[in-house]
């Protein structure tokens, strides 16, 4: 099978043919370096319109001289195009290119989308079965996982993509762009200093960090010194937000996708994270990281092998295109990368060894739950040991704040901030997500809301985060947890504790009703209202 792809999303105006007998993918690109700032919508597209034609002439002039001899012409069998996310000026273009190619080489015509594209060419080179897939790059970040015939969304940024969240800040200092490459270079340099890290359960945010970058910029800081800590901090919040996809699904391969995907001290800190748990990683080379219609190629012979073709006339672009939305036809529906509850590998958890203690001593009456943080190898040193104090001071306040409120949580008996250790009362018998019914996620939407009338936020709300006991359903792991009344920060929890139900649950509608309804029963209907805004929000930013 041998597939013409076309891609122009945002700046990479590429063309590819992928040939799955030869197993050979050629690629040609032709990319658009503003002069000035980012990217520009109308000058990206005008881009778009000079280099796609001459890249795709280029890939079929290959296609002609590569043809099997019995075959006259460029032996194409489809023509597969990013149909979005992207910029709407330069997504027109591209499929006005590939309809073009389509009709005059008498083939059909495949659409894909960019981000699953990204993915899909990860687990393809890895050979993975049912990865996480970790997404970074320019207007995107997100961790995908195959479940119930979809690419789900595990956690994703609450702000801009990475890859823009960094070249926004090389502007500011007056760099080219794109920004990404020339912070690393200038990282090597650099040494530590302290920036905002926020992650809430597997999504997180950088227009915190991206702000104190810029500040302290103008105020004079080392550039080096910020652009180390930038990637420090914002690739320390990837890779803990993956670590927890691994641990919430139970599966033990990675694969990392997009244009961010090629800074090495990302890749080092992902390498070593999956290292410690006894994962698998795989990063493809850089030319299939980088926008490249190599991937859509190859997505677009899956996609045709499964017969999934799109008529012209169905073939519209879609700017605000997710990866979720997408029916994937080309893998089995049953696979998963959730792993059967209670196999091995489910038990390991993202941050914490806990051990369990029998025997009563002093003043514990019953058995304890030993929970002790354990150093991230792939963290700064300075980050990680202020991150372990933080938590471990925040989990054993917030635990004991949450019971004195009348929610459910173990008894603190001890804390040692130095060893970043707790012992706690054992509690329940299992974790909810071995035990996911609408009777107990409807308890934790009472829970939840009972915390957030009384200023509490949970911060890491996931199925991983209840026990669950013949009587009571306990809320455990509050070390991502803090007090404030913002309805926006209340309502994040409620959506960080629908989404690990997303990525795990056979049948999800009928358990988040249940959330809901137990919400409701005690809480304010300004936070779901503000829940609806969350969920309807496209996250997809377009360059700026
Ligand atoms: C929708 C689509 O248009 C978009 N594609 C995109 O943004 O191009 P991509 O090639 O996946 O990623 C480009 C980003 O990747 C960053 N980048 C490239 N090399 C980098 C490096 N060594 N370190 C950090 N960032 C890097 C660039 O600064 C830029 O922000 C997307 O996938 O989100
Ligand atoms: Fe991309």
């Amino acid at each position: 099978m041998r597939i013409l792809g076309i891609e122009g999303t945002a700046w990479a105006a590429s063309a590819a043919l992928c040939d799955t007998e030869a197993d050979r993918i050629f690629i040609e690109s032709d990319p658009y370096e503003p002069e000035s700032g980012g990217i520009h919508p109308r000058e990206a597209a005008e881009h778009m319109a000079d280099a796609i034609p001459a890249v795709i002439d280029t890939v079929l002039q290959h296609a002609i001289e590569t043809a099997p001899s019995a075959t006259t012409g460029p032996a194409i069998d489809a023509v597969a195009f990013s149909r979005g996310p992207g910029l709407g000026p330069c997504l027109r273009i591209v499929g006005t290119a590939a309809r073009s190619a389509s009709k005059s080489l008498n083939v059909p015509l495949v659409g894909v989308n960019h981000m699953v594209a990204h993915l899909e060419v990860g687990r393809h080179f890895a050979g993975f079965d049912s990865p996480v897939c970790l997404n970074a790059s320019g207007a995107n970040a997100h961790l995908l996982g195959y479940h119930n015939g979809r690419y789900r969304v595990l956690g994703e940024t609450m702000d801009t993509g990475v890859g823009n969240a960094i070249d926004k800040f090389t502007r500011h200092v007056g760099w080219s762009h794109p920004g990404g490459p020339k912070v690393e270079r200038a990282a090597a340099n650099g040494s530590f200093i302290d920036l905002p890290y926020v992650v809430k359960g597997m999504d997180f945010s950088f227009s915190g960090i991206m702000s104190a970058a810029k500040q302290a910029a103008d105020d004079g800081e080392a550039i080096e010194d910020i652009c180390f800590s930038l990637q420090e901090h914002i690739f320390g919040m990837l890779t803990e937000v993956t670590e927890r996809a691994l641990s919430l699904t139970g599966t033990d391969e990675l694969v990392l996708g997009g244009g961010v995907g090629q800074n090495a001290r990302l890749r080092e800190m992902l390498a070593t994270m999956c290292e410690a748990r006894g994962a698998q990683f795989y990063a493809p080379e850089p030319r299939f990281l980088q926008d490249n219609a190599g991937m859509i190629a190859l997505l677009g012979a899956k996609m045709l092998a499964a017969g999934d073709t799109m008529a012209i006339e169905d073939s519209a672009i879609d700017p605000n295109f997710r990866p979720d939305q997408v029916p994937v036809t080309w893998r089995d529906s049953e696979e998963s990368v959730a792993r059967t509850p209670g196999s091995e590998n489910a038990l390991r958890g993202a941050e914490a060894v806990v051990t369990y203690h029998d025997t009563a001593a002093g003043s514990v009456p019953g058995p304890i739950a030993r929970k002790q943080r354990v150093t991230k190898q792939y963290r700064h040193p300075e980050l990680e040991a202020s991150l372990r104090t933080t938590r471990t001071a925040a989990e054993a306040r917030l635990t004991s704040d949450a019971r004195r409120v009348g929610v459910p949580t173990p008894i603190v008996w001890d804390v040692d901030t130095h060893t970043a250790t707790i012992d706690f009362q054992y509690v329940g018998d299992t974790d909810l997500a071995e035990n996911l019914t609408k009777r107990h996620v409807k308890t934790i939407g009472t829970h939840l809301a009972t915390l957030h009338n009384n200023g509490i936020v949970h911060g890491d709300p996931t199925t991983r985060n209840v026990r669950t006991g013949p009587e009571k359903t306990y809320l455990i792991d509050f070390g991502l947890g803090f007090h404030t009344a913002h309805i926006e920060d209340h309502a994040m929890d409620l959506h960080v504790f629908k989404q690990s139900i997303g990525g795990t649950a056979e049948d999800p509608e009928p358990l988040y009703a249940a959330v809901e309804a137990g919400y409701r029963s005690v809480g304010t209907a300004a936070v779901l209202d503000r829940l609806r805004t969350i969920e309807s929000r496209g996250r997809y930013q377009p360059h700026s």
